[in-house]
């Protein structure tokens, strides 16, 4: 059995629930689909690379499911030589087929096993992914030769300040690695985000249980299928093609990032909830020390220090779930590197 037409996002899409696990061979290497939008793919040759790319964590994040979809066509017809070990997730195509974020709860709050506490198409989905990353990373050990990956491809529900940001999930001692946010940089992203603690996202599981260099990585507003320019994810699909061909992390100099700590993660505390901002206003929006930015019955956010901005902000989701985060820019002499 083979990929038919290369396309791994149709296969996906029309088996959305479940797909029978089968091999085939490649160009440069062997494909494993374990299970419906879980697909590894084997170099030839070893690699000390371990590459998780997912994309369509919500399912209406099109733009990146399109994007990869595009790469790994490339290294199933031969065009491009696979020297990575590489997996590809697409997380949830029955949210996906339903052009929808997420069917019964949103699938990038439940990792970490905090899909122990849910039922649903997304808990199930969320423990396995976790066992395919495992399985993925532990095929090869955990020597110090071993390189983990995990980039989780997003679009944002909102525009954005800086269009391209990436999520750094929290790191216990604020060590970053230079090598990877020049990685970023490389791949067109603009901004970084410092989370200020633990969550239960896919990346932040990546890092934490498996030590792996990961982020949340937005690559610009989203849009359906079919209505993605993809032109505007050039910068990371060339780095990322270069990666899988040669193991190499492009480059780029740090001096443009902009770079943001999380000081909180506002929480939707009660049916009244309210952010005091308009529909349309983006990411990364800067707001005047003593704006009430937040308010319910049960509190209010006043933003502590001029210049403080908002990222995610979003109302329509439970009780007890995050309503945006608010970002305080940080210059990058102040950062710790490795
Ligand atoms: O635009 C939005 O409000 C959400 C975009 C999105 O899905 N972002 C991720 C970020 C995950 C992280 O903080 O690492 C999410 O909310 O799950
Ligand atoms: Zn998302």
């Amino acid at each position: 059995m083979t990929i038919l037409n290369n396309d791994f996002l149709a296969l996906t899409l029309a088996n959305q629930d479940e797909l029978a696990p089968f091999q085939f061979l490649f160009p440069s290497g062997t494909g494993f689909v374990e299970e419906t939008g879980i697909l590894r793919l084997e170099p030839n040759q070893e690699s000390s690379i371990s590459l998780v790319l997912s994309v369509g964590i919500h399912g209406n994040e099109t733009g990146p499911m399109e994007l990869l979809n595009k790469l790994v066509a490339s290294i199933l017809n031969g065009q491009l030589t696979l020297k990575v070990r590489l997996l590809v997730i697409i997380g949830n195509p029955v949210a996906a087929n339903l052009a929808k974020r997420f069917c019964d709860v949103n699938l990038n709050r439940l990792f970490s096993g905090a899909w122990k506490n849910y039922e649903g198409f997304e808990a199930k989905r969320a423990k396995r992914l976790e066992l395919a990353v495992s399985d993925f990373y532990s095929a090869v050990g955990s020597s110090a030769k071993q390189m983990r990956l995990h980039y989780d491809l997003h679009t944002a529900i909102r525009g954005s300040v800086h269009e391209k940001f990436a999520v750094c999930p929290f790191v216990e001692n604020s060590i970053y690695s230079q090598t990877q946010l020049a990685f970023l940089a490389a791949s067109g992203i603009q901004a970084i985000l410092l989370s200020h603690q633990p969550t239960t996202t896919f990346s932040y599981y990546s890092y934490a249980v498996h030590r792996a260099y990961a982020f949340t990585v937005e690559l610009g507003k989203v849009f359906p299928f079919g209505q993605n320019n993809l032109s505007r994810f050039a910068d990371i699909e060339k780095s990322l093609a270069l990666l899988m061909q040669t193991g190499v992390l492009a480059q780029s100099p740090l001096s443009d990032m902009h770079i943001f700590s999380v000081l909180n993660a506002l929480v939707k505390d009660d049916e009244s909830y309210e952010l005091s901002i308009a529909d349309d206003v983006k990411n990364f929006t800067q707001f005047e020390k003593g704006y009430v930015l937040a308010h319910s019955q049960k509190s209010e956010y006043h933003v502590e220090k001029t210049g403080d901005a908002i990222v995610f902000p979003n109302i329509k989701l439970p009780i007890g779930q995050r309503a945006g985060l608010i970002v305080r820019p940080v210059s990058l002499s102040d950062l710790a590197l490795n």
